[in-house]
């Protein structure tokens, strides 16, 4: 058997996307094109010590507990190692907050560039040892000025999905609102079908889902985490920014996330995402609540 289709000699790789953009932006000095393309080589690094960490023995846990409680593992602490030395070899970054330092990472004043960068170097590293997705999530802003940068295009995601995405092993801790919300998804009053479930556990693979089929991914507050889980600088805001680009909505259930005001570097907020009717609908219920 021979393959007869046609090969693709002019493809849009994400690299030539960047540096095309790059040098069409008005006043371009090609510092945001250093940065992407270096989280790009980190993240293709990261990727490959994913796919051979049973054979080079990079699985399992490396010791120790984060700043935000935690357990680490040692992919982990690889992939953060890689974002934080590709980040500083790339002369464009000024600042880095990680999920895995507790402090800020000010890069060295020879190195030194624009822009701070805010990353979760292995999202849902908990699945690593079986084989669920995992992923990066980075958010980059300028120097003073907070600004988020679109790497992405034409995404959109549907008004109204059918599924709803959360743990909900925690519902014996869940607030009302919550509850009563859930409640209304499996069991519709008005004899709709209900709405299925998909949780994977990993943030990034449960948000991707959502963006490709529609729905509502939560990770609320609730009686043991107050203030959710999630971490509004490298885990929140850059989700939340994709989320919106694509016209959904992203709220604390009070609070578009993006409106939220940072003050602390691994700060949490609860995170409920998805198709604008959906994020909608639940922010019904909790005004509900709120009377
Ligand atoms: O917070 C997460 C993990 O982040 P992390 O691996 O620490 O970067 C999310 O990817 C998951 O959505 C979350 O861990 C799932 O939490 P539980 O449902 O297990 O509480
Ligand atoms: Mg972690
Ligand atoms: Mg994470
Ligand atoms: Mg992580």
């Amino acid at each position: 058997m021979t393959d007869q289709s046609a090969f693709e000699t002019d493809v849009w790789t994400l690299t030539r996307f960047v540096m095309e953009t790059g040098r069409k932006a008005k006043g371009s000095t090609g510092e945001l094109t250093q940065l992407i393309n270096s989280m790009l080589t980190a993240i293709k690094a990261i990727s490959s010590a994913v796919r051979k960490a049973g054979l080079a023995h990079l699985q399992g846990i490396a010791g120790h507990i984060n700043v935000t409680g935690d357990e680490v593992k040692k992919l982990d602490v690889l992939s953060n190692d890689l974002v934080i030395n590709m980040l500083q070899a790339s002369y464009s970054t000024c600042l880095l907050v990680t999920e895995e330092n507790k402090e800020a990472i000010v890069t060295p004043a020879d190195k030194r560039g624009k822009y701070v960068v805010c990353f979760d170097p292995l999202d849902g590293s908990s699945n690593i040892d079986c084989l669920a997705p995992i992923g990066t999530i980075f958010a980059i802003y300028k120097r003073a000025i907070g600004e988020f940068i679109l790497t992405d295009r034409n995404v959109k995601i549907k008004k109204k999905g059918k599924t709803y995405s959360l743990n909900e092993g925690y519902a014996k801790y869940f607030e009302p609102a919550v509850t009563e919300y859930l409640k209304h998804k499996k069991f519709p009053e008005d004899g709709s079908s209900p709405y299925g479930a998909r949780y994977v556990g990993s943030m990034v693979s449960d948000v991707h889902r959502t963006i490709a089929y529609g729905g509502i991914f939560l990770y609320p507050a609730n009686e043991k985490s107050p203030k959710g889980k999630l971490r509004l600088l490298y885990e929140c805001n850059p989700i939340a920014f994709l989320i919106e680009q694509a016209g959904g909505l992203a709220t604390t259930g009070t609070q578009r996330v993006l409106d939220v005001k940072p003050e602390a570097l691994h700060q949490r907020v609860p995170f409920v995402v998805g198709s604008s009717e959906d994020v909608e609908e639940y922010m019904a219920f909790v005004k509900k609540h709120q009377k």
